[in-house]
């Protein structure tokens, strides 16, 4: 075979292999850094990018889109720069109409088993709060650094909700047991240095800059790995617990709205949608 022959073939493989991603998103910014081709996934939906029906299937795509394209790494982070993500957007819970809530039920446990299981390294660079679904797609990755003086935490109790079991999981294959309790009972928000103690995050940074340094830095670690055996020692880690979720997929979605619509949970979304208002007005 002539050189420019495996020259174009080789440089047709490559091609083939670089992850094509939709310039349609609307709440996603997704770039592929030259040096290490790890791609950093930003969302982008203001105020507090709350995790809607559209960010979710927007998400779920870019991580299918990922996992295809065999991509080193992904980074997750946010355009904000004091809100990683808002956690999932109540307005999806308050009042839901029951079809769109169990399609965006479906997109979240969507995101939750392709971040959770995903075969390529992941990393959060949380620069902002990251309350409840925020600190769970964070604790979806496999190492997370964060920006001082935030909060993040599975808060829900204080919602008068109850963090389903894969969520609790997820903090059980980041946290101790006793931590996992007293934080989930409480539903505690720990400040980036707290996070830390306790091992919610791996590392701390000043700014977002500082934080994306240090993700990328993470996948160097993988740089004499073969990805197969990673991937594969991470499924041995994870994998039954999305197992778990597949098996019970339709039962969770209907235990949740059935739990969401009951009218006192209702009436405690109300009462903190309320609070997170005044607390605007009385700051005007
Ligand atoms: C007995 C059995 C019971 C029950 C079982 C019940 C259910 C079980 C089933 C389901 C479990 C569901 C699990 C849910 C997990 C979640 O993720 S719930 C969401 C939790 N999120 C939060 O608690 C965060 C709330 N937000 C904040 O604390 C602050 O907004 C934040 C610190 C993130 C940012 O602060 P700041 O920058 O000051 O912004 P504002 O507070 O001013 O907010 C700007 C506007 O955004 C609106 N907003 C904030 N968060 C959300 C949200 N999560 N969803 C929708 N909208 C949100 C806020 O109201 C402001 O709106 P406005 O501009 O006033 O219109």
């Amino acid at each position: 075979m002539m050189a420019s022959t495996r020259s174009l073939l080789r440089t047709k493989s490559l091609i083939s292999n670089l992850p094509r991603f939709s310039s349609n998103y609307k709440c996603l910014d997704v770039s592929v850094n030259n040096d290490n081709n790890i791609t950093t996934v930003t969302l982008k939906r203001p105020p507090v990018n709350s995790l809607n029906l559209d960010l979710l299937s927007e998400i779920s795509d870019v991580l299918t889109d990922l996992k295809k394209s065999k991509s080193p790494g992904m980074i997750l982070t946010s355009s904000s720069d004091k809100v990683f993500t808002a956690g999932l957007d109540i307005m999806e819970m308050h009042k839901p109409d029951p079809e769109r809530f169990k399609q965006f039920w479906y997109a979240l446990q969507d995101v939750w088993m392709k971040l959770y299981g995903s075969p390529f390294p992941t990393a959060a660079a949380i620069n902002g709060h990251a309350p409840a679904g925020g600190c769970l797609l964070a604790m979806c990755c496999e190492y997370r650094v964060m920006v001082q003086n935030f909060n993040i935490g599975l808060n829900e109790t204080q919602l008068g909700i109850v963090a389903p079991i894969w969520f609790i999981k997820t903090m059980l294959n980041t946290i101790s047991i006793r931590d996992t309790e007293l934080a989930l009972t409480t539903g505690r928000l720990f400040k980036t240095d707290e996070a830390l103690a306790v091992g919610l995050i791996d590392e701390m940074a000043t700014d977002k800059a500082d934080a994306l340094k240090k993700a990328n830095a993470f996948f160097e670690r993988f740089e004499m790995i073969p990805p197969i055996a990673r991937a594969y020692t991470k499924d041995s880690l994870r994998g039954s617990d999305i197992e778990d979720l597949k098996k019970n997929r339709e039962k969770d979605i209907q235990t949740t709205l059935s739990l969401i619509t009951q009218p006192k949970v209702q009436q405690g979304l109300e009462f903190y949608l309320a609070l997170l208002k005044n607390k605007k007005e009385s700051a005007a």
